[in-house]
């Protein structure tokens, strides 16, 4: 019987958000950034080809083909991200992740202060079956 060999890859994906402050212009209230990344920071373009980022359809170009895999805006509210992962080995399908970016904390403090990022991030396991 061939022995057939697993890969497992953790990564992390979510965003961080900053509020810009009271003088921040209408509609730019939070300047945040959505990404992708290796739990071991590792560099996941070893095994990851493209990440695309598709926006809200109110973002002009709202479809973001990044690298390396992170996209940073500025906006006034929260809403799913869809992100689409494209894997070096054209054998493996591409996976869709869909995040909801969070600018705002249950905690008052936080929401006020240009300072305190609001962080929303998850994880999730790649496996690659005897990887070439
Ligand atoms: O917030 C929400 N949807 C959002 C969609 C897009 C948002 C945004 O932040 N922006 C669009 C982008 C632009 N910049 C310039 C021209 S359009 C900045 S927010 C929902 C509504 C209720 C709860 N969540």
């Amino acid at each position: 019987m061939s022995e057939k060999t697993q890969v497992v890859k953790r990564i992390a994906y979510g965003n961080i958000a900053f509020f810009m402050g009271k003088q921040a212009e209408e509609g730019k209230t939070h300047k945040w950034t959505c990404y992708v990344r290796s739990v071991h920071n590792e560099d996941i373009s070893y095994y990851i080809k493209k990440v695309i980022f598709n926006l809200h359809q109110s973002f002009p170009n709202p479809r973001r083909e990044k690298f390396p895999f992170e996209i940073s805006e500025t906006g006034w509210g929260e809403f799913e991200i869809n992100i689409k992962i494209y894997f070096q080995d054209a054998s493996e399908k591409p996976i869709d992740l869909y995040h909801n970016l969070r600018l705002f904390s249950a905690d008052p403090q936080v929401n006020l202060n240009p300072k305190r990022p609001v962080v929303a991030e998850f994880y999730d396991e790649l496996v690659f079956n005897s990887p070439k």
